[in-house]
């Protein structure tokens, strides 16, 4: 069994308001691309890594190269990407791929373990969370109704699948999922939840920097 690790880094990280996009900024003197990429390149778990780039960062592809990651380039939106990432891994060298938003340097190798574990019992598999807070409807600054947070869950990512399996899903889906886990669930994949960690936070708006690097910090003693 041979499992790779595709990263989708070709987004631009509008939300996070930044003039650089947001894997590309520092956290603590390295940038979140490069502290993502060693989060997953230090488990020992990934026999390839794929790294999906936005066209206007390919000038940084001869570096990731050199250290034998597989650079693809990145779609219109995160579903393509991935799309892209997954053509970009040979089926008959591969059989498991972990997909992960680079915007989360905060992953743990347990995670990412407990993930290939599920695949054992599942074609797909992701961490999450249950909510823990109340839900409310909401518009124009006001409170329109309270939804039921029984069984939901705010996925994290890396989301694993069998190759073969999510390839066949991303090509029969349609467009527009907001994660991989949909994508699988519309071509009726059975998906195991794994536990996630409120540590594993996407990087999303501006204040979410400092947050990571306090973990980050915290992680490494300092
Ligand atoms: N066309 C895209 C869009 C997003 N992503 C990746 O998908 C992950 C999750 O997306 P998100 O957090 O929304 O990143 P951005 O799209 O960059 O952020 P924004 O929506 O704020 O522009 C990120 O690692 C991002 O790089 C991607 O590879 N290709
Ligand atoms: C894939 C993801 O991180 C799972 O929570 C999330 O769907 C990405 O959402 P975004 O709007 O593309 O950041």
């Amino acid at each position: 069994m041979t499992i790779a690790a595709l990263i989708v880094a070709a987004g631009r990280g509008t939300r996070a308001n930044s003039a650089t996009p947001k894997q590309w900024c520092d956290l603590g003197g390295r940038t979140v691309a490069d502290i993502t990429l060693s989060a997953l390149r230090d488990t020992g778990c990934f026999s390839a890594i794929v790294l999906v780039l936005h066209a206007d960062d390919m000038k940084r592809r001869a570096a990731f190269e050199y250290e034998g990651v597989i650079v693809a380039k990145g779609g219109a939106d995160r579903a393509e990407s991935v799309r892209n990432g997954l053509a970009a891994l040979d089926p008959a060298k591969v059989t498991k791929v972990l997909i992960h938003d680079v915007a989360r340097p905060c992953v743990t190798g347990q995670i990412v373990i407990d993930v290939i574990a599920a695949l054992d019992t599942a074609p797909g598999a992701a961490p999450a969370l249950p909510v823990s807070d109340a839900l409310w409807t909401g518009k124009n600054g006001r409170v329109t109704g309270a939804v039921d947070r029984r069984g939901l869950y705010r996925a994290q990512t890396p989301q694993g699948f069998e190759l073969a399996a999510i390839r066949a899903a991303h090509a029969a889906h349609p467009g527009g999922a907001a994660d991989d886990v949909e994508v699988a669930r519309a071509a009726g994949l059975a998906v195991a939840i794994v536990p996630g960690d409120d540590d594993n936070l996407k990087i999303t708006l501006p204040g979410d920097f400092d947050r990571a690097e306090r973990i980050l910090r915290a992680r490494n003693g300092h």
